[in-house]
């Protein structure tokens, strides 16, 4: 398992948002001048975001596909919250990327349902508020995490279902799409292949995952985090999984941080694996012992895989995970980290990807 996580013991006494207020100020002037290190550091944490391409098994000639896809999402992400835009733009933005890349099990590139349909899954949640925003087997939308952001910000509701979710995207003017520009080569081939009788439909199912999802802290503090999928390959029409459901599929709260899971979303779901993680970071866990913690006690008590990214409001954070592979990258201080095999980290400077990157080993 790997993991990014930034120690940053004398930050967590600092309101990020209280310090960035008074700079303007004389006083923080003296204090900067008197203490260069604080907020060298401070800088450095924030903002953050992460993001994960799902957690299975990732064949060879795809692995390199899985990495550029997630390096571009957290770039897309993190040039939002460099424009000054909240964790929530910058979750929404880097989901989309994904959903958009036919590389992942989600939007276009989604897994077929057993009768060879496409219903999608996603949810948002905002840290600051505890709003949150979900659809599930929604069919025919090219991005279902813009649509899980609308019915948080234009319904009094969490989640919104099949047709009645189709009908919400029509009356905010989404266009849908014909299901088969969602469909790609690939996944109706592994669907085709999971029909045979001799196939091994749940062990294709723990393999190949490729749920997309992203987790972000904005420079006020602020974390959220997306989550987006087509779901379990073959699975039955209107199987609906760990992702819409709240502290299942995705939870963030700004008093102690934001997280998205990967895996087998009924594992996911018997253990509300997300809102486990964030209540052993409220016992004082970090982000990366949280996270395996939350992934040891779904693998012992439900026998379950998956991954997951993890956020504090610091900006300290984790991708782990307890299945083969897991493509990731986060972005921070200019920095582009990623990894997709246990206990990789390559690192590239964000502004200049072309200069040589640097491997660590955990
Ligand atoms: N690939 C995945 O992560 C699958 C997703 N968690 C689901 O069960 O719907």
């Amino acid at each position: 398992m790997r993991c990014g996580s930034v120690s940053c013991a004398a930050l967590t006494t600092f309101e990020p948002s209280l310090v960035r207020n008074a700079l303007e100020s004389v006083e923080l002037f003296c204090f900067v001048a008197v203490y260069p290190a604080y907020w060298c550091v401070l800088v450095a944490m924030l903002p953050v975001v992460v993001v994960h391409g799902g957690a299975g098994h990732i064949p060879n000639e795809r692995a390199e596909t899985s990495c550029t896809g997630v390096r571009a999402a957290a770039r897309g992400g993190y040039a939002v919250l460099k424009g000054g835009g909240s964790a929530m733009d910058a979750v929404v933005e880097a989901v989309t990327l994904l959903e958009n890349n036919p590389a992942y099990n989600a939007g276009c590139g989604s897994v077929l349902n057993v009768k060879g349909g496409v219903e999608m899954d996603a949810i948002v949640m905002d840290g600051r508020t505890l709003d949150s925003g979900a659809v599930s087997a929604v069919k025919r939308i090219a991005n279902p995490v813009q649509l899980a952001r609308l019915v948080m910000e234009k319904t009094s509701h969490l989640c919104l279902t099949a047709e009645g979710a189709s009908e919400f995207a029509r009356a905010m003017g989404i266009q849908e799409v014909p299901e088969e520009s969602l469909i790609t080569d690939y996944a109706r081939m592994r669907w085709k292949k999971n029909l045979d009788p001799g196939s091994n439909p749940v062990e294709c199912q723990m393999g190949k995952m490729g749920t997309v999802g992203a987790v972000a802290v904005d420079t006020e503090g602020n974390v959220a985090c997306a989550t987006s999928t087509g779901g379990m390959i073959n699975k039955m029409e209107g199987r609906v999984g760990d992702t819409p459901c709240i502290g299942c599929g995705g939870y963030a709260d700004n008093q102690s941080g934001a997280v998205s899971p990967t895996g087998h979303g009924e594992a996911i779901m018997k253990v509300t694996l997300s809102r486990q993680i964030l209540f052993y970071m409220e016992q004082g866990k970090s982000a990366q012992e949280a996270a395996d913690e939350g992934l040891a006690y779904m693998r012992e008590r439900v026998q379950g895989l998956g991954g997951v990214v993890v956020v504090d409001p610091q900006g300290a954070w984790a991708a782990r995970f307890s299945s083969r592979q897991m493509a990731w990258a986060a972005a921070q201080n200019e920095l582009l980290h990623y990894g997709l095999y246990a206990g990789e980290d390559i690192m590239q400077s964000i502004q200049d990807p072309d200069l040589p990157h640097t491997h660590s080993q955990e």
